[in-house]
């Protein structure tokens, strides 16, 4: 009888070890498979699954960031009220906001099923998140809310350069709006557009001389915001990258906006470098100073030429002075330093990119030029 019980308990005891075992391997098997699923979601899946594996991988990014609530979020810009909005940006819309603490804020809120708002999304808390210089706007805090990404920075009273230069701002009491405005581009004299130009130099400068450079591949006026006393804060790092390999300099895309992509791009190589930056800041020189937009065509002796090929003409003809934006009060202005503000433009924009020089180069060529 004994021996019965003895044996009956020694196969309970074997049947419960083996359930025990078959339930361990069926759950280890679960995960693997949970996590292999996640793994290929990353790269073929389906856009709402992308987002959710972005979503687990944001994580890395978030802590230095202020996390801040949508019902927050919701309180600070009216419910995201039209009349918040500030700015219409190629990923979202961008909301003048008041948080509790009593800050100003620009809530750029990204378009929920765009996946290319989410990558934009990634690539400021990598890029911007990191960075901390007065010529570079701040990301002061992030919000993820099911499919809602929204970031927060600081906000920047005057606005964009280029609805200064376009004269689609009105900002003297530093409270900017989309629609168009009075024209005021008059109001900023060469001074203050070397101001600019000095403080964007200063900006890309400290992101290329970093351990591990940041290319911001969307140089451009837009890009370009300005404060209360007209000190440029170069913003949208959504398509920014931080080169990790050092040596090579080099990322494996290229991107940016049309009349401020470098030839390189032109002929089809995939890569950006810090000298696309260079070319992009090089446009702007131009842009700045000439008040013209690079992608439309420029006349020049009848006939029609982009841009670029304009102005290196004309510094080419020694015509400097006749390229200055009307708008710029002629009155004290050096034609010397005028040419050589055209001459560290044109070089910046070699077809080249080799004798482009470095942005810390530029920056020593133009601060003597310009104190
Ligand atoms: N921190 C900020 N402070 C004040 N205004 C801002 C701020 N960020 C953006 N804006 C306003 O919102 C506009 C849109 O900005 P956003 O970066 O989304 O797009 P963009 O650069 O104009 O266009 P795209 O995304 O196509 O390059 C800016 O031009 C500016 O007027």
């Amino acid at each position: 009888m004994n021996r019965n019980i003895q044996a009956i308990i020694a196969a309970a005891a074997g049947f419960i070890c083996a359930s025990l075992f078959f339930v361990f391997l069926t759950f280890a098997c679960g995960r693997r498979k949970r996590n292999r699923g996640r793994e290929l979601r990353l790269q073929t899946g389906s856009t709402l699954e992308k987002l959710s594996s972005i979503a687990v991988d944001e994580s890395a990014f978030f802590d230095p960031k202020l996390r801040i609530s949508m019902a927050e979020l919701r309180m600070a810009t009216e419910n995201f009220h039209f009349r918040r909005i500030i700015g219409n940006g190629g990923f979202g819309l961008v909301f003048k906001a008041h948080l509790a603490n009593g800050l100003t804020v620009a809530v750029k809120k990204l378009e929920p099923d765009a996946f290319q708002g989410f990558r934009e999304f990634r690539a400021e808390m990598e890029t911007l998140g990191k960075l901390q210089h007065p010529n570079i706007v701040k990301l002061l805090g992030y919000c993820v809310s099911n499919s809602d990404r929204v970031l927060v920075y600081e906000f920047i009273e005057r606005g964009s350069l280029s609805q200064w230069l376009n004269g689609t701002s009105s900002s003297e009491n530093g409270d900017i709006s989309w629609s168009r405005h009075s024209v005021e581009r008059f109001s900023l004299s060469w001074d203050t557009r070397m101001k600019i130009i000095k403080g964007v130099a200063r900006g890309l400068a400290y992101m290329h001389g970093l351990s591990m450079p940041i290319i911001h591949r969307d140089i451009k006026a837009s890009n370009v915001l300005l404060d209360a006393d007209f000190e440029a804060h170069i913003a949208d790092f959504g398509l920014a990258r931080m080169i990790k390999d050092s040596r090579s300099h080099v990322s494996t895309e290229s991107a940016g906006t049309m009349g401020y992509l470098p030839p390189e791009y032109k002929e089809g190589r995939r890569v950006a470098t810090v000298k696309a930056d260079v070319y992009s800041f090089g446009i702007l020189m131009f842009v700045i100073a000439t008040g013209q937009k690079p992608n439309l065509p420029m006349v020049d002796r009848g006939k029609e030429v982009r841009m670029v090929v304009w102005a290196r003409k004309l510094v080419a003809e020694n015509r400097q002075m006749e390229m200055v934006d009307p708008a710029v009060s002629k009155d004290g202005l050096v034609e010397a330093r005028v040419n050589e503000y055209f001459s560290i433009a044109c070089m910046c924009t070699s077809e080249d990119a080799k004798e482009r020089p470095s942005m810390s180069r530029v920056l020593e060529l133009l601060e003597p030029t310009f104190g």
